[in-house]
């Protein structure tokens, strides 16, 4: 809005005001639209005097204490946006604000350096900053105009705010009515340029875990244009019920679809808006790997990927697994009978193949389960695998991340609370994760994450059975199957004083360790079939056989989560469904390698060290991983076999 407007007097201020809405042209072409549009109302809609308007105004305690409850679930998801967006602003001077859709202050975030000025101009919660009480202003216009705009220094209507910059972007909520607006608020002298690009991002951030909040019993058809975008910022999301119809849409999918407004598709067929029909949506949704598909948009014609998500805590139907097919022979059905979940887990790797041995055997005996292994290797997959083989199955599966929530956020999650537990309590409360799993299984992931002082809490949980949620006095039973994972070393942890010793022998009643995808013995078949899926159901995919064996050789630091990206990305871009050299990405036709002979095979030796690695890993698991009886049978010493094992990236077993 308006370029940087000397500071002017008073009257000097008033007179520009005055000539604007007079229809001055000079004037009103240092000033844009919605400025100019902003003060005709303040003037002649609310009769306010640039100069001599009415006090600022501040509700009572009472009613502040009452939005703020109504907003509860709002506030909880955007303290963690607005603490992340002000220390990325940090040390400039900026207050992070986050007001109801009336203008009105519920939180503030404020830079020591900005408190002052921000007293001086009542910018404190509980202040009202419509525009019939402050005049333009980044937050009122923002409520009236319904888009992200700045209010910079004299192109605010009052004079006494002339000395500020406001940069405001509205929260919609998954009916697309504005719900709240998110502010960043600093003396005009230290405006940035960069400040509107994160808010706006930290705006659809909270409006897209808003959207999942409060839809998280239905299905969420995620889309992008991009596969690699869905899951990310830009993602389209629509929600539909399992029938079908069309329940709301945040702002991206209106974007991408060309809508003005979610309503110009709520209570339509989903099945109508995409080339796809409803069974195989839900066979997606419940599909244990998940990945994006091609789909067309039947309006536009245009080609999207897209995943959809099934209701969070409500029990699902009996999902797809990853289908085991020839090719040639691909199913295009949409409900497959029976299935057994851990199919899709693996294809003759034998540390998943014990892994599902020993899992099995302890399934539906609350014996509590903890899996190790890196980042993407499938500890999440796992996890739902045993809820959907256990008797559990009909019951929710609930999950939640320790490392993606702030440590506030964690307990309140967790145990829950009790109505009016803690200033901005809802009014309701909040049953929590423990109670939500009752019956089913609680993931806990990246549980190392976990602050110690709920880990004591956890663990009376585990050992009483009951929960007692924030502000509640009463035990509540509980039977949860908890499923723990993390890739971390919890072992270090403990010894660091990071993690409780007897939580963590009352949490890892049985060990899993997922191995690495380079370790797999399976990995050809995986790539193969991840790939086809990722192709579509309806094409078949070859491969040129080096392109094979370099995907084969790769070490895969992301392991599946990496895979399965690569493969997307290489059969969107390959040409005749034939995968060849030059379509993989450069990191993997020439991985970097180190001199060192201790480090990973050289390209030159992929084949004959691949071979090598493997027959290695072979023995390994046929003596379980005892390396003195290995190293004896092949007449090495262990320290030989070892440096065998590093050369290959082979970690030993847990
Ligand atoms: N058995 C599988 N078959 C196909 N794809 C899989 C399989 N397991 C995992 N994946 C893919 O890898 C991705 C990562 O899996 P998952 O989230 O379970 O890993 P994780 O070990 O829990 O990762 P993190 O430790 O980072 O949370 C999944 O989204 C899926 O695309």
């Amino acid at each position: 809005m308006g370029e940087a407007i000397m500071r002017l007097s008073g009257s000097e201020h008033a007179d520009l005001v005055k000539a604007a809405i007079a229809g001055d042209e000079m004037v009103c072409s240092q000033f844009d639209e919605i400025t100019v549009a902003s003060w005709h109302r303040c003037y002649t809609g609310y009769g306010l005097d640039p100069i001599d308007a009415p006090d600022p105004v501040i509700i009572p305690r009472g009613d502040l204490r009452e939005r703020q409850e109504r907003a509860c679930h709002l506030l909880e998801i955007a303290r963690h946006e607005m603490t992340s967006l002000y220390q990325q602003l940090a040390g400039s001077g900026h207050a992070i604000i986050l007001t109801d859709n009336e203008g009105v202050l519920l939180n503030y975030i404020g830079d020591p350096m900005f408190t002052d000025t921000a007293a001086n101009v009542c910018l404190q919660t509980g202040a009202v900053w419509d525009e019939r009480t402050q005049g333009t202003n980044g937050i009122g216009t923002c409520v009236m105009e319904k888009k992200a705009l700045v209010v910079h220094k004299g192109a605010h209507y009052l004079e006494r705010n002339a000395n500020l910059t406001c940069a405001a972007a509205p929260i919609f909520d998954p009916h697309g009515n504005v719900l709240a607006i998110l502010d960043a608020s600093s003396e005009a002298k230290l405006a940035q340029k960069h400040t509107m690009v994160l808010l706006n991002m930290s705006a659809q951030m909270i409006e897209n875990r808003v959207f999942f909040c409060a839809l998280k019993e239905t299905y969420v058809f995620r889309c992008h244009s991009r596969a690699e975008f869905i899951g990310t910022l830009g993602e389209g999301l629509i929600a539909f019920t399992p029938e079908g119809r069309v329940l709301a849409a945040n702002r991206s999918a209106m974007f991408q679809m060309g809508l003005e407004s979610p309503q110009q598709i709520v209570g339509r067929e989903i099945q109508d808006l995409f080339t796809i029909s409803l069974p195989m949506l839900l066979k997606r949704a419940h599909s244990q790997s998940c990945p994006a598909f091609p789909i067309i948009e039947t309006h536009s014609e245009r080609r999207f990927f897209a995943k959809v998500q099934p209701p969070e805590t409500t029990s699902a139907p009996t999902p797809a697994p990853i289908q085991r097919r020839a090719a040639s022979n691909l199913r295009t059905d949409a409900c497959p009978s029976r299935y057994d979940p851990f199919d899709a887990l693996h294809f003759g790797d034998p540390r998943m193949k014990r892994n599902i041995e020993t899992i099995r055997k302890v399934l539906d005996r609350d014996i509590p389960c903890m899996l190790f292994g890196e980042t993407g290797v499938g500890k999440d997959v796992f996890s739902r695998a045993m809820h959907q083989s256990s008797e559990r199955r009909d019951k929710p599966f609930v999950a939640l991340n320790c490392a993606s929530l702030p440590e506030s956020l964690i307990e309140s999650e967790l145990f829950g609370y009790k109505a009016g537990a803690f200033t901005g309590a809802s009014r309701d409360g909040n049953r929590g994760k423990i109670l939500q799993a009752d019956g089913g299984t609680l993931f806990l992931d990246e549980i190392g994450d976990m602050p110690i002082h709920l880990q004591a809490r956890l663990l009376r949980v585990l050992e009483d059975r009951t929960v007692v949620p924030l502000g509640g006095d009463k035990p509540i039973p509980v039977s949860i199957q908890l499923i723990s994972a993390t890739h971390r070393d919890v072992r270090s942890l403990i010894a660091e004083g990071k993690f409780r010793e007897d939580l963590y022998y009352r949490i890892h009643g049985i060990s899993i360790q997922i191995p690495a995808l380079r370790d797999r013995a399976d990995r050809r078949e995986l790539i193969r079939r991840i790939a086809q899926e990722e192709a579509g159901e309806n094409v078949r995919l070859d491969w040129e056989p080096a392109a094979l064996e370099q995907m084969v050789a790769y070490q895969w630091p992301g392991n599946l989560r990496q895979l399965r990206n690569v493969l997307r990305a290489i059969t969107a871009l390959c040409e005749d469904h034939y995968v060849r050299m030059r379509d993989l990405p450069d990191e993997i036709r020439h991985p970097a390698h180190e001199s060192a002979q201790d480090d990973i095979p050289a390209p030159e030796f992929n084949a004959l060290a691949v071979a090598e690695r493997d027959a290695l890993l072979k023995v390994l698991e046929g003596a379980h991983w005892n390396v003195s009886l290995v190293a004896k049978n092949l007449g090495l010493s262990r320290n030989t076999l070892y440096r065998r094992m590093k050369r290959y990236g082979i970690n030993p077993a847990r």
